[in-house]
């Protein structure tokens, strides 16, 4: 599903707010009945917890905290060690070179689906699985792909249920500042801005607001939304086809979807493991509304192995 630390911040229009409420009750529901032991998160970061002094195109995490930025919660995750220590093993052995945290640190992009699926950072065991999603050099999309299945083909060794979640994009381009057009304080930030005060968070956290707000109104500089990149892309993996997004041309997903699109690389990465693990999936729940508000192209899709899924439903 898409994030965006805007939700329940901002006014939306009534219907939009109660649509999207109740595509997130269904979400939670389909999750309950699943029932899963472990939630295997992809989650991008908007230099939070990984900055340019080292940026991995991957991380497992073994342990993490949110740091609570917009808002959203500050603690804990509930990290099985072991599984993630050997997830990360398997995907090596498998020949993708992840970076591994024992100590990762998370922000909204991770919380959000948590605290909105879950109630909360700790009910359930989750191992945080951080891609790369906005600072360049990008690592091509049909590794990603890879990656994902690698995840995947390890876990379906274990016991493991395993819910994947894939938080972040679509079309999106918020006020995140680029290496290649920063001045020097902006790139301090970049290369190692963690813990920033608070003023300075609070500035950071003013700024996407007064963005969002101009935005909505029509009078923001940044990249418009994408409506038909983003249902485009939803339509690919419903329809399991991963390698036409796999072949996607990261320039070019800046050029039409924004900076932030490729945060879709976590949904990539979810339904390359939900493949590789379960085979042919069926898509359970649907949804897309672009939401300027937002500055979010905000879409859910679930997804579960042919033979195990609920009736498949389709919405908007
Ligand atoms: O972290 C930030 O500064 C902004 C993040 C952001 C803003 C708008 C939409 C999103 O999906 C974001 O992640
Ligand atoms: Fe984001």
């Amino acid at each position: 599903m898409s994030h965006t630390p805007l939700l329940g911040k901002v006014e939306v229009a009534a219907d939009v707010t109660a649509e999207l409420d109740a595509h997130v009750e269904t979400l939670r529901a389909e999750i309950e009945r699943f029932d899963p032991t472990v939630i295997v998160l992809f989650a991008p970061d908007h230099y939070n917890g990984f900055f340019y002094d080292i940026m991995p195109p991957f991380c497992i995490g073994t342990a993490a905290r949110a740091i609570g930025d917009f808002g959203s919660a500050e603690g804990d995750l509930s990290v099985p060690a072991e599984l993630a220590q050997s997830l990360a093993q398997g995907v090596m052995d498998a020949g993708f070179d992840t970076a591994i945290s024992r100590g990762m640190e998370v922000d909204h992009g991770a919380v959000q689906p948590l605290e909105l699926l879950f109630g909360g950072l700790s009910t359930r065991p989750v191992v945080p699985v951080f891609v790369n999603g906005v600072a360049v050099p990008l690592t091509p999309m049909e590794r990603i792909r890879g990656f994902g299945a690698a995840v995947g083909r390890h876990l379906a060794t274990t016991e493991e249920r395993v819910l994947y979640l894939a938080s972040g994009g679509l079309s999106h381009d918020p006020p995140v500042p680029q290496w290649a057009d920063a001045d020097d304080q902006a790139r301090a930030f970049l290369l190692a801005g963690r813990h920033p005060t608070t003023q300075a968070r609070a500035a950071r956290e003013s700024r996407v607001f007064a963005t969002a707000e101009a935005f909505s109104q029509g009078a923001a500089s940044i990249r418009d939304l994408n409506p038909t990149w983003d249902q485009a892309f939803l339509e690919s993996l419903a329809a399991g086809d991963l390698a036409t997004i796999g072949g996607y041309d990261p320039e070019e997903m800046t050029r039409v979807a924004g900076h932030s699109a490729h945060e879709v690389r976590t949904w990539l990465a979810a339904f390359g493991a939900l493949q590789a693990a379960g085979g042919d999936y069926s898509v359970v729940t649907r949804y897309y509304r672009p939401i300027r508000e937002y500055i979010a192209g905000f879409g859910i899709l679930s997804a579960a192995p042919l033979g195990s899924a609920p009736s498949p439903r389709r919405h908007g």
